[in-house]
């Protein structure tokens, strides 16, 4: 397959953009809300990292038209729930423009009131604490104020990679061999250690 190429002025081809930046495959979350009138919000959301253990921030990116997160602004707090591969109609659901996306899904409340979608691999309760620029979208730091139990470890992700949901093979629960090497590297502390 050849390079996608830069338009003429040097700008890059969104499709090229998705394209290559689909390579990077990562897991999917909803981040949820509820309106003052206790109406529950939310969207699928890939661009969600951790930032920082102490103070403990976590980060996502909303388009700046997103009503999800105009409602999260609002109300000052999200929950990030990090979804399991049974929840891929959850996700698809989320990330489309359904006016009733809550409409049939069980639901309970995180401690800060924000709706936890049961069945997720696991959530994280945080309140707004600064807003960036980033272009057409928001960066978002939040201050994390619980965190939820891990379910169980025989759980697996959804994953998204090329622009399509994807899962880790179903034999694949326990750790590959060379996870031994990555552990060593992940647990060694350096003062330049990101972890
Ligand atoms: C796997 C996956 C990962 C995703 N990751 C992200 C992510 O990291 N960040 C992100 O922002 N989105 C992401 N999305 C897309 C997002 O989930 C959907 O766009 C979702 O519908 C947003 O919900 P909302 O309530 O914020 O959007 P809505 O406010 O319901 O709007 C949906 C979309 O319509 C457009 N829109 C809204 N209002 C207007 C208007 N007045 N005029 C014109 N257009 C308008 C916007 O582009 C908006 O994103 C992802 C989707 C999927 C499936
Ligand atoms: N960060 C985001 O806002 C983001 C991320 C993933 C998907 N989406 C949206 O979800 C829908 C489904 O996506 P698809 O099946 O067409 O996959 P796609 O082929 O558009 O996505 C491939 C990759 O491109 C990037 N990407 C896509 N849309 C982006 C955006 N608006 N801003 C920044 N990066 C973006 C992501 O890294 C994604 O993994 C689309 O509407 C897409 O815009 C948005």
């Amino acid at each position: 397959m050849t390079a996608p190429e830069a338009g003429r002025d040097g700008a890059i081809d969104p499709r090229a953009f998705r394209t290559v930046l689909g390579q990077f495959c990562t897991g999917v979350t909803v981040i949820t809300t509820t309106e003052d009138d206790g109406t529950p919000v939310g969207f699928a959301c890939q661009s969600f990292a951790a930032l920082s253990l102490d103070p403990p921030l976590v980060l996502f990116c909303p388009t700046k038209q997103s009503r999800s997160w105009a409602a999260i602004e609002r109300a000052g707090r999200f929950c990030v729930n990090v979804l399991a591969e049974e929840q891929q109609q959850t996700c698809a659901r989320f990330g489309s423009r359904e006016p009733d996306k809550f409409a049939g899904l069980d639901w309970t409340s995180s401690p800060l009131g924000s709706p936890v979608l049961t069945g997720s691999l696991a959530h994280i309760d945080c309140t707004v604490e600064t807003v960036h620029d980033g272009g057409d979208h928001w960066v978002v730091f939040g201050r994390v104020s619980s965190l939820s139990e891990v379910r169980d470890d025989k759980e697996r992700p959804l994953l998204f990679y090329r622009g399509q949901y994807t899962g880790i093979e179903p034999e694949k629960t326990t750790p590959a061999p060379w996870r031994d090497d990555l552990e060593a590297f992940l647990t060694s502390v350096t003062e330049d250690t990101w972890l």
